[in-house]
């Protein structure tokens, strides 16, 4: 895969857009290892490295669909319907790779505000979809498969008591081309501020 939409890293920046239909090839070894490289680059207050993540791919989305679907249902969760369970299973086995996230619970510091480790991980999350972007692949961060149902994170290996489960990163080859994303104007955001009013 080559990069196709990054003729320079703003422009990089600026085209990045969520894409959630994916099929293989996912990033090669050694691109799935810049793209996670990539995440440690993030702006982290303290240097708590607060960020986790899990990669999941091959036969272990299948072992994850099974898991996460069954811990929904029995979680009782009335949107999962037959249908929704069968739309969920066919996205998933389409998808090569997903890479489950997760924010450390330091619960031994006092001096970092937990929201800005969860901002930090949000952060290097960022900088994965980036990175995935820049070396034009696609990738979507989703929170379904049951990442409010704390079985399922305990099955990632990420124990409810040290982590909050932040869902999961689909990463693979857009499976049909992806239009520009229309985005809107950053001045409808912005002020300045020019002294106390
Ligand atoms: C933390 C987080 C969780 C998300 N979870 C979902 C989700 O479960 N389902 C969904 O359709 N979109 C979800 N989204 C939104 C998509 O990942 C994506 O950002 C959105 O479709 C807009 O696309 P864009 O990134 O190109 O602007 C989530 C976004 C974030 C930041």
């Amino acid at each position: 895969m080559t990069a196709t939409s990054t003729a320079t890293p703003l422009h990089a920046l600026t085209t990045r857009r969520s894409v959630k239909f994916l099929r293989g090839p996912a990033p090669k070894p050694d691109e799935l290892e810049q793209i996670l490289q990539a995440a440690m680059s993030a702006p982290d207050h303290g240097a708590l490295r607060p960020w986790r993540f899990v990669v999941i791919q091959g036969e272990a989305i299948g072992k994850l669909a099974d898991v996460a679907l069954e811990a929904v249902k029995r979680s009782g969760d009335p949107r999962m319907t037959p249908e929704k369970e069968k739309s969920v299973r066919e996205w998933m086995a389409g998808v090569p790779l997903f890479v489950a996230v997760a924010q450390k619970i330091a619960h031994d510091n006092t001096k970092i505000p937990e929201h800005e480790q969860l901002l930090a991980t949000g952060c290097a999350v960022m900088n994965i979809l980036n990175a995935t972007h820049m070396l034009g692949y696609g990738a979507f961060w989703s929170t379904g498969v049951g990442t409010y149902v704390e079985d399922v994170q305990n099955a990632l290996g990420l124990d409810s008591l040290d982590y909050r489960f932040l869902g999961y990163l689909a990463i693979g080859t857009p499976a049909c081309a992806v239009p520009p994303a229309k985005r809107p104007d950053f001045r409808d955001f912005v002020t300045e501020w020019t002294g106390p009013v």
